[in-house]
C-alpha cells in the first residue's frame, strides 16, 4: 500500500514495485548488467523514471533537463543512499561528507588544486610516463593486453607523488596490494549498492564478503597510514610550517606538496585537524586521484587503438607544439596548448565516463524541473546513458572529438550534456590535475607506440563506482617508427 501511494504521490513512471521488496529482484543483476538495465528501463519509461528498492525510492533522470535543475542546486549537496557503503572506507571525506563539514573542507581545500600548484607537478607526471613507457616495450609482441592494471599503478604513482608528496614506486613492484584491494572492494561496494538485500547491514555482516571488505580496508588504510607518517617525518626534518605554507613563492606559488601539508600543519575552525580528518581525506584523495584517471586513460587508449586517423591527428599536433624533436618534455603551456588531445579525451570521457552514475539525497520535499520530490528519495543521476542519449548527442556511439572542438560551428554542447567531471557545487576537485595527467601520459603513449585495436566485440562494461571492463581494457602495441 505504501509503495502504491509512493508511486502516485512521485507521480513518474517506472516498473510496478512488490509489496516489500519494490522492484529489488528486477534490479539484481551482475555487475556488467546494471548499465544496459537502466538503459532499458529508460527507453520503457523515459528521461525520469523511479524505482524502488526495499524502502529507498529512486529517481533516476538521463535527461540534461532534470540533471541540469539537480547538479546547479546549492541546496541539493547530500549524497545518496549508496554512499553509505563507502563510509567505513573513505569515513567523511570530501566526496562523502555534506553540511558544514563538506563546506568548510572544500573551501581549505580549493588552493591546493590551484593551477599554479599543478605546474609543480608536470615533473612527477612525465618521471612516471618514462617509467611506464619502458614498461610497455615488454608488451609489443603483437599479442592484446590489458591496460588497467598496467596503467593503475601509473596513476597510483602520480597521485602519491604529486599531492601526497611521498614516493612508493608502485611501478617497479608488479605486484601492487593496494591496487588489488581496491578492485576487491570497489566489485563488493557496487554489488551492496546494486543487491538491496546485501546492502542490508544485518545480512551482509553475516556474508564472506564482509571478511573481504574488512581485510580489503585494512590494507588501504595501513597504505594510508604509511604515507601520512612518511610525510610527516619529512616534515619534521624540513623548513616547513604553518608559516611558511602561508607564504607565497616568487612565483605567487605556495609550498608544493600543498594537499599533505595543509592537512598536516593548519587549523580549521581554529583548531588542527584531527589524525581520522586527515586519514578520511588522504584515503578519498588516493582513491578519487588515481583509479578515476586511470580508468579515463584506458578507455581513451581503447577508443584511439580504432581510430588510427586520430592517433596521427594527435601526433601532428605534437609536433605543432614541440617541433621535430618530439622526444623533448613539454613544458607547462605547451601541455595546456594541447587542445586537440584535449578533445579526444572529453569524447572519450563522453562514451567512457569514469563515474558513470552518481547520487543525491533529497533532504526536503521539493521541486525539480516541475517534479514534485518527496523527502528521503535518492537521486541518481545517470551520466553514462545521458553522454550516449540520441537526444542530446547526434549518432551517440560515433566517437568524434570534434563534437568538443570549441572552434567548430558544429559543437553545441551543453554545460550541463557534459557531465564527466559533475557540475556545480560538487564538482570534481581535481579536474585540472586529471586533465594534465591524461595529456601528459596518452601523448607519450602515442609518440612511441601504434595502439592497435583488439578483435573482440564485447567489452563489458561494469559501473563498479568507477567505469571497468570485466574482460579488461585491451588493445595492442606496435613501436612507432622514430622518423614519427
Ligand atoms: C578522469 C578523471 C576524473 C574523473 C572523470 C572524475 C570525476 C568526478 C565526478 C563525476 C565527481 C562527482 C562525484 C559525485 O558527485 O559522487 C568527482 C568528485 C571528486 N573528485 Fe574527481 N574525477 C577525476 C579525477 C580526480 C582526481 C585526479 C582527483 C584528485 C586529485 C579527484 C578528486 C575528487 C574529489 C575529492 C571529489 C569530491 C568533490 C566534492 O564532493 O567536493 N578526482 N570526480
Amino acid at each position: 500500500i505504501i509503495f502504491i501511494k509512493d508511486c502516485n504521490t512521485f507521480n513518474l513512471p517506472g516498473p510496478r514495485p512488490l509489496p516489500l521488496i519494490g522492484n529489488g529482484l528486477l534490479l539484481l543483476t551482475k555487475s556488467r548488467g546494471f548499465l544496459p538495465l537502466l538503459h532499458k528501463l529508460r527507453k520503457q519509461y523515459g528521461n525520469v523514471f523511479r524505482a524502488h528498492l526495499l524502502h529507498t525510492v529512486y529517481i533516476v533522470l538521463s535527461h540534461p533537463k532534470y540533471i541540469e535543475a539537480v547538479m546547479s542546486r546549492n541546496d541539493l549537496i547530500t549524497k545518496g543512499y549508496s554512499y553509505y557503503f563507502l563510509k567505513p572506507w573513505l569515513g567523511d571525506g570530501l566526496l562523502t561528507s555534506t553540511g558544514h563539514r563538506w563546506r568548510t573542507t572544500r573551501k581549505f581545500l580549493t588552493p591546493a588544486f590551484h593551477f599554479k600548484i599543478l605546474q609543480n607537478f608536470l615533473p612527477v607526471f612525465l618521471k612516471n610516463e618514462k617509467i611506464l613507457i619502458k614498461k610497455l616495450q615488454n608488451y609489443t609482441d603483437g599479442k592484446a593486453f590489458d591496460t588497467f592494471p598496467i596503467i593503475a599503478l601509473t596513476a597510483l604513482d602520480n597521485i602519491t607523488e604529486s599531492i601526497m608528496g611521498v614516493s612508493f614506486e608502485a611501478q617497479n613492484n608488479s605486484e601492487s596490494k593496494y591496487v588489488k584491494a581496491i578492485e576487491s572492494l570497489t566489485k563488493i561496494l557496487s554489488l551492496r549498492m546494486r543487491n538491496p538485500f546485501i546492502g542490508e547491514d544485518p545480512i551482509f555482516n553475516f556474508l564472506p564478503y564482509k571478511k573481504v571488505q574488512d581485510e580489503a580496508t585494512e590494507i588501504l588504510h595501513s597504505h594510508t597510514r604509511k604515507v601520512i607518517n612518511l610525510r610527516r617525518e619529512e616534515l619534521k626534518k624540513s623548513e616547513i610550517n604553518i608559516n611558511s605554507l602561508n607564504e607565497n613563492s616568487d612565483l605567487g606559488i605556495k609550498n608544493k606538496h600543498a594537499f599533505l601539508d595543509l592537512l598536516l600543519l593548519s587549523e580549521v575552525d581554529g583548531k588542527q585537524i584531527s589524525d581520522e580528518h586527515v586519514m578520511e581525506e588522504v584515503n578519498t584523495f588516493m582513491f578519487e586521484g588515481h583509479d578515476t584517471t586511470t580508468s579515463g586513460i584506458c578507455f581513451a587508449l581503447y577508443c584511439l587503438s580504432k581510430h588510427p586517423e586520430i592517433q596521427e591527428k594527435i601526433l601532428e599536433e605534437q609536433k605543432s607544439i614541440i617541433g621535430d624533436n618530439l622526444d623533448r618534455d613539454p613544458i607547462f603551456t605547451e601541455v595546456q596548448q594541447m587542445k586537440y588531445l584535449e578533445t579526444v579525451i572529453k569524447e572519450s570521457l563522453r562514451m567512457y565516463p569514469s563515474v558513470p552514475v552518481i547520487g543525491r539525497l533529497v533532504t526536503k520535499d521539493t521541486e525539480i524541473a516541475g517534479l514534485k520530490i518527496k523527502k528521503k528519495a535518492s537521486i541518481l543521476v545517470n551520466i553514462f546513458e545521458m553522454h550516449r542519449h540520441p537526444d542530446v548527442y547526434d549518432n551517440p556511439m560515433e566517437f568524434r572529438p570534434e563534437r568538443f572542438d570549441t572552434d567548430s560551428a558544429s559543437s553545441a554542447v551543453n554545460a550541463f550534456s557534459w557531465l564527466a567531471f559533475s557540475a556545480g557545487p560538487r564538482n570534481c576537485i581535481g579536474q585540472k590535475f586529471a586533465m594534465m595527467e591524461m595529456k601528459v601520459t596518452i601523448a607519450s603513449i602515442i609518440k612511441h607506440f601504434i595502439l592497435l585495436p583488439e578483435n573482440m566485440q564485447d567489452i563489458g562494461l561494469c559501473a563498479e563506482l568507477i567505469l571497468r571492463s570485466d574482460t579488461g581494457v585491451k588493445l595492442k602495441l606496435k613501436p612507432r617508427d622514430k622518423m614519427y
